[in-house]
């Protein structure tokens, strides 16, 4: 409902009011801020100046301890006073630009009130609160009552009030652009005019218009493991980020951005949503790929990417390469290597531990102490029982070599400077010169042993690939052909000699090494969130979950976008999850309605895959996807592209493999500017673009054209999901573009769906 003047006349004179307010406020909290860094400094110096150590009296240490304590204390109150401040300049400064963009009037027991909602909240001086922040709990009517009784969970339990009118706001530079009382949950027209932008280079938060369903997602404070299946863009990746801003909100005393790591599908969709809490006023999370993990965390070895494998499988789509990814990706490979561990003779995978080439441990004194010890005791603590061992008798050992020939020859080799650095780090230049010499004893044979202190700490006494090796040679799984299975074990060897992993087997082999070790895990992590959770086998689920212990799980996904045709399936994670983690309070929420693409784009897409039917098509009007059969579909593109570009800020041309786009970007027109999207990139530039669908995961673009649709790119059944991901990317137009014979997807499509457009071009050489 539009307003009258009068009502918008009365909402601008107090969007002026506020603005003032901000103003003001904004200039006192930049006074302040100026003060508590000053102090912050006169605190600095003062610390550098007492802290000064002189411990010739024990009285000096004491005195020392305690000023130590109180500058300590006196610089973390400084420092903290300066971040709060900062953090009230940054939220002005963000009200400054918007200051709000919602507005309820509620009667609680019978007290009318009314509230306006921003992205974060402001109090005059008296307290009141003129704005309050989109995250409090009684701002969630907004996004979740139609007019009438509502309820909403505060700190002291469910309330229930009458919502009595609900107005929304489009306020620019201090200007009301549009309002309108609804009584939507968030009306159509501020989504729709949203949604009709043109894409941006970084993704948007969605605070003003956040839906219902997203709402529960965002706000979902119960759920251990919170389980999403979104159609493609759904707003699964938004409501998370929003979600994430949500949780430093609802826990601001207990938890920070650096406590919640996200796992996303690459580094460009990384870059991508980093502009989303910024906008919010919060820090980012921390921001991982699961191919940046797993390299970390085996050293020394190059690990497959995920897109070099995808690669590989389009040129080696044999059954029994097909056959051994399907095992290695579902839930029964996790139970074998759990059982595996269970039953296996661990001591096999034991090694002599080297010191410059020779066994200084051998195998068999290994393998006896292992044996020795209490059968019931957990693998881990068998490890870290037989580490401590070690380590101590290595240390008697190195006692006995104090006085051995090659210390004193050490020691006397020794220049004046390596005297002085390795006495700083024993702590002993002050020392007498007996002190000084035993210190320097020990520093000299300790240097020389690190490597077998290293080789100890770091369980080099265990071999990991052997292990993993042994299970491959356990039994052939039922499905697989015997002879397909012992030559896949010949190529993990192979590959280890050139130094070189899989992808799945990588994962095998941290997940084996964590459960025997109990090492790699990281308790400081409160929330974990998974984006294109489908992409993920319960292996990498199992073992990403086992790396963060203390966290609570946010999953995100979409069956349909399974561009890898690793077989997992929403199903297969849920079990997965069930068998991994019983004792989790689970919730799974199905998001249905599709907001990014028009609605002639998304009732198109949604006919590629099965359960499409479900899919709700946000009613945003825009062309009929456009379906080019050309006798040169590189010519075709080059012109539909150059003619989109006039319309549209970013025009991506998506192919199937890496090998295509690079090969399209080569033979592309010289007079066309194009930029090749790789791995490598950070930012999606505007134009012309050319990238595999793996590289346009998550991402959007104004419009799409599918570059090659053809029999031979897509006609196996998991090419539909690639089909479906690829035209999900389009916002505004979507064009498909192939030479004959074209994909057998054709013929199943509503003809009404889409146009067809037939075009001979006279073909030239390139
Ligand atoms: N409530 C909303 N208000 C405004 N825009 C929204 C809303 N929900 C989603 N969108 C927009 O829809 C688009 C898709 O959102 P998003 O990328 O979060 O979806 P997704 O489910 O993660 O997509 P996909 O799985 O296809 O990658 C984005 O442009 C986002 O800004």
């Amino acid at each position: 409902m539009t307003l009258n003047n009068e009502s918008r006349a009365a909402e601008q004179q107090r969007v002026d009011h506020i603005e003032k307010l901000i103003t003001t406020q904004l200039a006192q909290t930049q006074t302040k801020l100026n003060q508590a860094q000053q102090e912050r400094r006169r605190v600095e110096k003062n610390f550098g100046a007492n802290t000064r150590a002189d411990y010739v009296e024990a009285d000096d240490v004491i005195d020392t301890n305690a000023t130590l304590a109180q500058q300590k204390q006196l610089m973390a109150s400084a420092t903290t006073n300066e971040d709060i401040l900062h953090k009230q300049k940054q939220s002005l400064q963000l009200l400054a630009q918007n200051p709000y963009f919602g507005r309820i009037d509620i009667e609680e027991d019978h007290e009318p009130d009314t509230l306006y909602i921003g992205t974060a909240s402001l109090e005059d001086d008296q307290g009141n609160f003129l704005i309050y922040d989109w995250r409090a709990p009684i701002a969630g009517i907004y996004y979740n009552g139609t007019l009438g009784s509502v309820k909403y969970r505060s700190p002291s339990g469910l309330q229930t009030v009458e919502l009595k009118r609900k107005r929304q706001f489009v306020i620019q530079a201090g200007q009301i652009i549009n309002m309108f009382d609804t009584n939507e949950t968030i009306g159509d027209e501020i989504l729709q005019k949203t949604l009709n932008e043109a894409s941006s280079e970084q993704m948007k938060n969605i605070v003003a218009t956040i839906q219902q369903d997203q709402n529960q997602i965002i706000r979902n404070t119960q759920a251990d493991i919170l389980l999403v299946q979104g159609a493609a863009g759904s707003g699964k990746t938004s409501a998370v980020m929003q979600r994430i801003a949500f949780l430093l909100y609802h826990n601001r005393t207990q938890l920070t951005a650096e406590e919640i790591i996200l796992f996303s599908p690459n580094t460009l969709f990384s870059n991508y949503i980093a502009a989303v809490l910024p906008s919010l006023g919060e820090n980012n999370m921390r921001q991982v790929t699961l191919q940046h993990f797993l390299a970390k965390r085996l050293h020394g070895l190059q690990v497959e990417t995920l897109f070099a494998r995808f690669e590989k499988e389009q040129i080696t789509t044999s059954a029994s390469f097909q056959a051994i990814s399907k095992y290695k990706a579902s839930s029964q490979f996790v139970t074998d290597l759990q059982t595996f561990l269970q039953t296996a003779d661990l001591t096999q995978s034991f090694q002599d531990i080297l010191f410059e080439g020779h066994p200084i441990f051998k195998r068999q004194h290994l393998q006896n102490l292992y044996q020795k010890l209490p059968r019931n005791l957990l693998i881990a603590d068998k490890f870290l029982a037989i580490k401590n061992h070690l380590i101590k008798q290595l240390n008697h050992y190195l006692k006995t070599q104090r006085t051995a020939d090659w210390v004193l020859s050490a020691l006397d080799n020794l220049s004046e400077s390596q005297i002085n650095t390795l006495l700083y780090r024993a702590q002993a230049l002050d020392a007498s010169s007996q002190q000084q010499q035993q210190a320097l004893i020990k520093a000299v044979i300790h240097q020389r042993y690190l490597p077998v202190y290293e080789a100890l700490y770091n369980n080099y006494f265990f071999n990991v690939y052997q292990l993993y090796h042994d299970f491959l040679t356990r039994d052939v799984p039922k499905s697989i052909n015997s002879q397909h299975w012992q030559e896949m074990i010949a190529a993990y060897d192979h590959q280890l000699e050139a130094h070189r992993i899989n992808y799945e087997d990588a994962t095998a082999i941290l997940f084996l090494r964590q459960q025997i070790t109990g090492e790699g895990q990281n308790h400081q992590i409160k929330y974990l969130m998974i984006d294109e959770v489908q992409d993920y086998t319960p292996l990498q689920l199992a073992y990403i979950q086992h790396s963060f212990p203390l966290a609570k799980l946010t999953l995100l996904g979409d069956l349909s976008q399974n561009v890898y045709g690793s077989p997992t399936s929403l199903q297969d994670t849920a079990t997965t999850l069930k068998v991994l983690f019983p004792q989790h309070k689970k919730t799974v929420i199905t998001l249905h309605q599709s907001y990014r693409s028009t609605a002639n784009i998304t009732n198109f897409a949604k006919q590629l895959i099965p359960m499409g039917q479900q899919i709700r098509a946000f009613n945003r009007i825009g062309s009929l996807p456009q379906w080019y059969i050309s006798d040169d579909a590189r010519k075709t593109t080059q012109q539909i592209s150059q003619q989109a570009l006039k319309k549209y800020h970013t025009v991506a041309i998506i192919t199937k493999t890496n090998v295509q786009a690079q090969a399209l970007a080569k033979s592309w027109s010289a007079k066309i500017p194009v930029h090749l999207l790789t791995e490598q990139d950070r930012k999606i530039p505007r134009g012309i673009l050319i990238l595999p669908i793996y590289l346009a995961k998550g991402l959007e673009f104004d419009c799409v054209l599918g570059y090659q649709i053809t029999a031979a790119n897509y006609a196996m059944p998991t090419d539909r999901n690639i089909l479906y991901t690829l035209a999900t990317r389009a916002l505004h137009q979507l064009y498909l573009v192939s030479e004959n014979p074209v994909s057998p997807f054709l013929q199943q499509l509503d003809p009404d769906s889409f146009q067809l457009q037939r075009q001979l071009t006279t073909k030239k050489q390139p």
